[in-house]
């Protein structure tokens, strides 16, 4: 290892604002690995942790304390740092500050937590502190992805069993959203997946989210530096880097050239496949329509999930309301539900589909033929929130 605190993180001391690195990831992908990994290896730089597990007994604290017994280890059991505990996160983070001291923050999140509240919470600060934090820095928002959990997730056909979650936070969803909201995605497991599958696994995920640094990593073995120090978060470019934002963020600049005018934007449309996502199948592309969706029928085609897609999300026009309907699929999970009003927009239907070796003429031909005719539209108030799990 390197001997100096910059050499290794490139964190400088003073009286700056203590950086803070967020470790993301499902249950069981890695995250204690990877948090031991970096007490036991970065020499210089002292490294505060926050753990928060979802479980009476925080299993996690336990085992980071027993292998580093002198190291500042706060414990946030018994609820998910995303929802409930926003304030507590950062009045233990300032409690922390107080009684010790520390160079670096590492907040361990629980596997159902999402990265994105736990970042604004950093940013914006909570009810009680009224403002951003002053005293913390947020640096850099890693996700440890569990490779072969992911593989056998989406490309091996085969669905890994649900551990025991909130069963309104399907696995898959909490897996898509961690890798949507990231600075640096860690491809742990990969001891666990066949050599000839990693390409495929990086490609599919630099699909999903093609903003982030992406390293393969097996127990957690990293240079620190690649996940302390890095500097690399922005709200506003997390917040825009999913990769289904960006693929319907170019769909409307080249709609706005066309002038409005319908048309299916697929990878070559304005920027050519990448060669590893045509090696790969990897492909992904955009339907739009004008005509409304009867709502029956989208569930109807919702429910029917064979057709090889990870990623799907955008927004339904649906006859018979004037509420915009958001569509969000996870591999299996979906959701569907209002999200606001129209207003001054036109309605128009907005999905972006990512997924292996799709086919879509297929996938527009069964949303089409969901499409409202000239009878009266289904009720969308009976079907609407809908929520279908694997
Ligand atoms: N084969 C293999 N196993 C790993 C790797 N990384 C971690 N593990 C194992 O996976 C299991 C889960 O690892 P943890 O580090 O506890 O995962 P976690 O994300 O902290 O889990 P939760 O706290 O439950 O969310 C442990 O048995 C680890 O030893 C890896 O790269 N390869």
């Amino acid at each position: 290892m390197a001997s100096s605190t910059t050499e290794q993180t490139g964190i400088e001391g003073g009286d700056q604002p203590i950086p803070v690195t967020v470790v993301s990831g499902v249950l069981g992908a890695g995250k204690t690995t990877l948090v031991n990994q970096l007490l036991s290896t970065v020499e210089d730089t002292r490294i505060a942790v926050i753990v928060n597990d979802m479980g009476q007994i925080n299993i996690d604290a336990d085992l980071i304390e027993r292998e580093n017994e002198d190291t500042g280890i706060v414990d946030l059991s018994n609820g998910c740092i995303c929802c409930r505990l926003q304030d507590d996160l950062i009045t233990e983070s300032l409690r922390l500050a107080e009684i010790r001291e520390f160079d670096y923050l590492v907040v361990e999140s629980s596997g159902i937590s999402e990265p994105l509240p736990i970042a604004r919470t950093f940013i914006e600060g909570t009810d009680k502190t009224e403002g951003p934090v002053e005293q913390f820095r947020l640096d850099t928002m890693v996700t440890v992805l569990d490779s072969y959990g992911f593989w056998k997730e989406f490309d091996s056909g085969a669905s890994i069993p649900e551990p025991d979650t909130d069963p309104e936070r399907p696995l898959a969803e909490v897996l898509i959203e961690s890798i949507e909201f990231c600075d640096v995605l860690l491809l742990n497991k990969i001891d666990m997946v066949p050599d000839s599958e990693v390409d495929r696994i990086e490609t599919a995920v630099r699909k999903l989210q093609p903003h982030a640094r992406i390293e393969r990593t097996t127990y957690g073995k990293i240079d620190p530096a690649t996940i302390l120090g890095t500097g690399r978060f922005d709200f506003k470019t997390a917040r825009r880097s999913a990769g289904w934002k960006q693929q319907l963020r170019s769909h409307r600049k080249v709609a706005e050239t066309n002038h409005g005018a319908e048309h299916k934007q697929t990878d070559d449309h304005d920027h050519p496949h990448t060669d590893a996502a045509a090696t790969h199948g990897i492909n992904s592309f955009v339907y739009t329509r004008t005509d409304p969706f009867d709502a029956e029928r989208l569930a109807e085609v919702l429910h029917d999930r064979t057709d090889n897609v990870i990623r799907a999300k955008g927004l339904c026009y649906v006859a018979g309301t004037d509420d915009v309907i958001g569509m969000s699929r996870a591999g299996d999970a979906i959701q569907a539900g209002p999200i606001g009003s129209w207003g001054e927009q036109t309605p128009t239907t907005e999905l972006v589909f990512i997924g292996t070796t799709m086919d879509e003429d297929a996938i527009a031909d069964q949303l089409d033929a969901a499409l409202a005719d000239s009878g009266p539209p289904t009720d969308p108030d009976e079907i609407f929130p809908l929520r279908i799990n694997p």
